[in-house]
């Protein structure tokens, strides 16, 4: 975190007091041979709504990324010893998008079993999670609402890893501009 805070320009400790209470949460994922992979996911497509996720995971794979430029999913190669660190949703807003939280997905296989540990690092529940004010400005306009991180991942707890396209609680839902052009329909139908 602390390289992250001063890749924004920040002081290293920007970050500290949000960690003095942590959220910290280990899932032991495990993923049986699948007979039929092409019709199923391990994990569906998701963000992860912490602020960082450190993984750990064996050689068989099946993370994938979907690329930004066009919108390919991209098969992230495990390197033995080295862990996946994924920027979370929470660093997205705090840095007004500098920084993008990663959509990925699991995919499964017919032949090998896999096995992934995951450890997600977030500030603590009652946490107002709003962009930070040294990193937006009148050129730089804040880019979403304040939300409370408890309220967030308790409502998404109800969808997520469902492994159908379903479209659950995200940070979007937050963004100053999808709440402008919603209250601009909703004013346009006023009108109608
Ligand atoms: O198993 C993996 O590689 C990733 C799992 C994952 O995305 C998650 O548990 O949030
Ligand atoms: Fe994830």
């Amino acid at each position: 975190m602390e390289l992250i805070a001063l890749s924004l320009g920040l002081p290293a400790r920007r970050f500290s007091s949000f960690f003095e209470d942590p959220t910290r949460s280990v899932r032991l994922n495990h993923y049986p041979p699948c007979p039929g992979p092409h019709l199923a996911l391990g994990v569906g497509r998701h963000k992860d709504p912490g602020a960082l996720t450190i993984l750990a995971q064996d050689d068989v794979g099946g993370l994938e990324v979907k690329r930004k430029s066009d919108g390919e999913w991209v098969r992230i190669k495990p390197t033995p010893g080295a862990y996946i660190i994924n920027v979370g949703d929470i660093l997205q807003v705090w840095s007004n998008d500098v920084y993008e939280s990663v959509e990925h997905r699991v995919t499964v296989n017919s032949e090998k079993e896999r096995f992934s540990i995951p450890f997600f690092f977030s500030p603590p529940h009652y946490t107002m999670v709003r962009p930070l004010d040294e990193l937006t400005n009148e050129q730089n306009p804040v880019k979403y609402r304040a939300y409370n991180l408890g309220k967030f991942l308790a409502t998404r707890r109800q969808s997520n890893f469902k492994k159908l396209d379903v479209e659950n609680i995200q940070i979007s839902h937050f963004k100053v501009q999808e709440l402008a052009n919603e209250l601009d329909g909703a004013l346009s139908i006023n009108k109608k």
